[in-house]
């Protein structure tokens, strides 16, 4: 197993988090965020948390020492998400798409971070990943995706699995049902969800291709996201409405698909007639291998 991963059996998991969390310096600390004021209308760009009298935008990160960026590619209407260690650089990159890798790795190279992994929350079927042809620039750079993604890849996730950059981590949950290898990725210090296409804003990914199950969807979601504490903020693969970051307590309320039962969301899923990405044929085998495929 790569040395930036970790695998710990779940019962050691808890006791793992609790040490984490009771770690917190700088005043702050995972209890404190319990507390926190959400501003009404949290979707919109301006719109500020409050943590302890500090504002913070939606788009910064809430945990000390982490260096937080959300960016996005706008053919796809891609978020990729950039990850790092203030002190020692060490940094993450999640769903990189390939029109902005140059964009990107300008971005880590200024900030003087040291990129470790690239991580692709599922075979996307939209556009195409940069994790290969990053790894070509970035040498010592590795990829991971999901063990039953069945794409080829340096590290194989599994639940549970912790990649760490510094002293953060990302934890992985499996959230099957838009694809058989989706995973949220959960910040250490469970303030913040990366949920790929498993959970939109007021949305979730469609389940009509590449082994997509809305009844596994439906329990992903409630089980593995919907856990998660209310405050947590949810940061998506896309989006198509403008909106940037959600939190579980407002897609539990709010959500129009998953706050139905498991019967009407199913019926939902299959009455989307969405029309097919228009780069899956291309897409999808190029993120088979890392998106270097005819590339
Ligand atoms: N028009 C876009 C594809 C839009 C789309 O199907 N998005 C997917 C996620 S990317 S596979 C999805 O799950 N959407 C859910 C929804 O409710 O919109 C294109 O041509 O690429």
């Amino acid at each position: 197993m790569c040395s930036v991963i970790s695998r710990i059996k779940p019962v050691r998991r808890l006791v793992a988090l609790e040490r984490s969390l009771s770690s917190k310096t700088e005043g702050w600390s995972y209890a404190a965020t319990q507390n926190r004021l959400l501003c009404p209308g949290v979707n919109s760009l301006v719109e500020t948390l409050r943590v302890n009298g500090r504002s913070y935008s939606t788009t910064m990160a809430m945990t000390p020492g982490l260096l937080f960026r959300q960016l996005f590619e706008k053919e796809s209407s891609t978020y990729t998400y950039l990850l790092a260690d203030k002190d020692t650089k060490e940094a993450v990159i999640i769903d990189p798409v390939l029109e902005t890798i140059d964009r990107d790795l300008k971005l880590v190279q200024e900030l003087g971070l040291k990129l470790i992994v690239a991580v692709n929350t599922h075979c996307h079927a939209d556009h195409i990943t940069s994790t290969g042809l990053m790894k070509k620039r970035l040498p010592g750079l590795k990829s991971a995706i999901s063990k039953f993604s069945g794409a080829s890849a340096d590290i194989h996730l599994l639940e549970g699995d912790k990649i760490a950059f510094g002293r953060h981590c990302l934890v992985v949950r499996e959230t099957p049902g838009h694809t058989d290898g989706c995973t949220t990725l959960v910040s250490g210090d469970e303030s913040m969800a990366f949920t790929g296409d498993a959970l939109l804003i007021r949305g979730c990914g469609r389940t009509d291709f590449q082994q997509g199950c809305a009844t596994r969807l439906y329990d992903s979601v409630h089980q593995k996201i919907f856990t998660l504490p209310e405050e947590c903020l949810i940061y998506p693969a896309h989006d198509y409405l403008g909106q940037m970051v959600s939190t579980v307590g407002e897609e539990r309320k709010l959500n129009p698909r998953l706050t139905k039962s498991k019967e009407e969301f199913v019926d939902i899923m299959n009455n989307l007639n969405l029309p097919k990405p228009a780069k899956i044929d291309v897409s999808v085998p190029a993120n088979l291998v890392c998106g270097l495929h005819g590339v």
